[in-house]
């Protein structure tokens, strides 16, 4: 049975999961595409050969029977509208990050998705599905490196323009580790602190940039993560976690090694889509594999979108402070307890 799937979004990424899902995954077809950018939309049916309605907005999108799920690709502040509709209307969705720019907003999904009674949505915290990081969380598990002590991470991004925000380095950047760095320990955050060493003269004149945010968890562990969004040579994603008997760190990207002009290197990625391309192309066939296998996503849930939310709040938080700032999570509703593990990791 194939997913037939509807696109909120056809902007960067909406754009490569569309490329994925039509020329390289198994089992789904985009068969509705919206964009409040009509011309975009329009747009992606040449460009990718979409047999597909283009529809005003995602309210007449959801209403079309043979849509099955949505991918939510539009910019953040207009995810929990549409996450809301799609449950609303008894759809699947695939939203990317962030599920809500607030708690708030991901807690009133959250009451939706339990009021529908099965999960509907899973968030596109990919680097869940990157090997490098699944292969950190199973040497953890295993005490490979005994129990894990701090983690250190780095963010880089080659350069962001002018509409880039201190914040934006919390709630758009830094979200990717606030989701993986807990779910690599299994444990919760409890505290969250951020310094700013000296500025980049790379950064522009409204930013700060590099930020060092420190995070604390409920079991002691604590993780010093680097975003620095203005480092020129590439798009450089580290993480090393030390524990009492060892260390294990993400692999650096495949690239071939040479040697020319008296130098000896290798490649260094410059872009997010490249960098975690197995990653999106994993979770995506993951949502689609378990909703056919279980009738439910098993990827990243609507929980693990507040969690990110409330960490986020608290950590722009202690942006302005410069204090160490609580993080304080609800109870985790039962809900969404039901442990899973992806269907084709
Ligand atoms: N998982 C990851 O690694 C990445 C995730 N993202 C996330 O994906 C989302 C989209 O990011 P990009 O593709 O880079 O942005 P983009 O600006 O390239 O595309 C967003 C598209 O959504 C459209 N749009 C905005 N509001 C809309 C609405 N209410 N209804 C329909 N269309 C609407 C815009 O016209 C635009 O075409 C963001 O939430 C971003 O955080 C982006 C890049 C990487
Ligand atoms: O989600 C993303 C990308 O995946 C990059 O990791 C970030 O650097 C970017 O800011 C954000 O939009």
């Amino acid at each position: 049975m194939t997913m037939r799937f509807g696109v909120i979004g056809t902007g960067a990424i909406g754009r490569e999961h569309i490329k994925r899902i039509s020329n390289k995954l198994a089992g789904g077809k985009i068969v509705a595409v919206t964009d409040v950018n009509q011309a975009s939309a329009e747009d992606t049916l040449e460009t990718f050969g979409l047999d597909a309605t283009v529809y005003p907005d995602d309210k007449t999108l959801l209403a079309d029977p043979t849509v099955d799920a949505v991918l939510v690709t539009s910019w953040g502040p207009a995810h929990e509208a549409s996450v809301l509709a799609a449950i609303e209307a008894k759809k699947y969705v695939f939203v990317e990050k962030p599920l809500a720019t607030t708690a708030e907003g991901c807690m009133r999904i959250v009451e939706a998705e339990i009021k529908h009674g099965k999960r509907l949505v899973q968030v596109g915290f990919m680097r869940r599905y990157d090997s490098g990081y699944v292969q950190l969380k199973e040497a953890i598990e295993n005490k490979f490196i005994g129990e894990p002590l701090m983690i250190r991470a780095a963010h880089r991004n080659p350069e962001v323009g002018e509409n880039y925000t201190t914040d934006m380095a919390i709630h758009d950047t830094l979200i990717h580790e606030i989701d993986v760095l807990h779910w690599l320990v299994n444990d919760d955050y409890k505290t969250v602190q951020v310094t700013y060493p000296k500025k980049s003269k790379h950064a522009h004149e409204n930013l700060k940039d590099p930020q060092i945010v420190t995070l604390e968890t409920e079991g002691g562990i604590v993780m010093s993560a680097e975003i620095n969004v203005n480092c020129k040579y590439g798009y450089d994603i580290q993480c090393e976690v030390i524990g009492e008997e060892g260390v294990v760190s993400l692999p650096e990207f495949q690239s071939i090694s040479f040697r020319k002009n008296a130098m000896f290197g290798t490649n260094v990625l410059m872009d997010w889509k490249d960098r975690f391309i197995d990653a999106y192309d994993k979770e995506l066939q993951d949502f689609m594999d378990s909703i056919k296998l279980t009738g439910e996503p098993n990827g990243p849930t609507s929980w693990d979108g507040y969690i990110a939310a409330v960490t986020a709040d608290a950590a722009i938080k202690a942006q302005n402070s410069g204090e160490k700032e609580q993080i304080s999570l609800k109870e985790k509703p039962a809900f969404y307890n039901k442990q899973t593990e992806a269907v084709n990791a």
